[in-house]
């Protein structure tokens, strides 16, 4: 019988996980699989999820949650065949629109617990030490999420006033950024760094980009306007919606980035620390996800 573990964060988008719990416990009687549920805490999580996977050994994992929660399935898997289902039930669920998963819980599910397909996703690797999945930045966004996290206040509206105090603390960057080939000099608000194609609403960060390519995406904000800001319904990833502000952009394997002062870092939604210095490369096919069948132009491998 299939052993699935469903790795579930309880906090995640302040969503109540009732109707997920009891969805999974209806779908492994119907489906005849064995189950079990690992509960995150905040503390120690990689290590017992470890732990737990070392003794269970699932034929599947389930990340219940964000961005955060896929990553942290993610990053105890790598160099393993055992695919990562997701549950978007985060309030950022950028990797899972990035992988066009269902929004919806019982289709997300179904997929999770029964999807065929998997494709390979690279991992990003920060100053060797932090890994990412989806994106990383520097300067006002990881700000944002710094002050957003330290506040323990997860609503909309406390999420607002980060947003707002953000804006006018920023000041802007100075950046050198050394790729193999070259070396730019730019400045801005932020830098992000996307392993990714798009940000959580669907816009495009960059039309190349891919999760699946040994790459990834350096975008420099060189403005940030606030109007937009508000305008278009915010979520911590998705702060940038004016498509002329993704012009610029650099594609590559590995970079090494110095930075003008300290500024504060963040990836997938977790703030890090302030950072002077960061060097960051590609873990090609680190890791494998489900991803709904034949809809994506992008490789796609059955699960063995
Ligand atoms: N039981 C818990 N109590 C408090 N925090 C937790 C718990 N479990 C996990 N976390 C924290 O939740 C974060 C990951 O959240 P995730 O990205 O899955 O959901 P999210 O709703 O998008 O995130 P956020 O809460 O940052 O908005 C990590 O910082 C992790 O340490």
């Amino acid at each position: 019988m299939e052993k699935i573990l469903f790795v579930m964060n309880p906090v995640s988008g302040g969503i109540d996980k009732d109707e997920t719990i009891l969805r999974i416990h209806w779908l492994s009687v119907r489906e005849k699989f064995d189950f079990k549920f690992r509960y995150t805490t905040g503390e120690n999580d990689d290590e017992t999820l470890q732990a737990e996977i070392d003794w269970y050994r699932p034929d599947r994992v389930v990340a219940c949650g964000g961005d955060g929660t896929v990553l942290l399935v993610a990053r105890n898997l790598i160099n393993t065949d055992i695919p990562i289902g997701i549950l978007p039930l985060g309030s950022a669920n950028g990797l899972a629109t990035e992988l066009t998963i269902p929004e919806i819980l019982p289709e997300a599910l179904e997929l999770a617990v029964k999807g065929q397909v998997s494709r390979p996703i690279d991992l990003l690797r920060f100053n060797e030490k932090y890994l990412g999945i989806h994106l990383g930045d520097i300067g006002v966004n990881a700000l944002i999420v710094k002050n957003y996290a330290q506040s323990g206040d997860r609503r909309m509206v406390g999420y607002a006033r980060h947003l707002f105090r953000a804006f006018q603390e920023s000041e802007q960057m100075q950046y050198t950024i050394k790729t193999p080939g070259e070396t730019y000099r730019k400045e801005g608000y932020m830098l992000a760094f996307a392993n990714a194609r798009r940000f959580g609403t669907g816009v495009y960060l960059s039309l190349n980009g891919s999760m699946s390519d040994g790459r990834f995406e350096i975008c420099n904000f060189q403005e940030i306007q606030l109007e937009e800001l508000i305008n278009l319904g915010l979520t911590k990833f998705e702060l940038f919606l004016d498509e002329e502000m993704y012009s610029d952009v650099i594609s590559c394997k590995e970079a090494e980035i110095e930075i003008n002062r300290e500024v504060d870092f963040q990836i997938d939604g977790e703030y890090i620390g302030k950072v002077e210095h960061l060097t960051i490369s590609t873990i090609e096919s680190a890791v494998r996800i489900i991803v709904p069948g034949g809809e994506d132009e992008e490789e796609e491998t059955g699960i063995a």
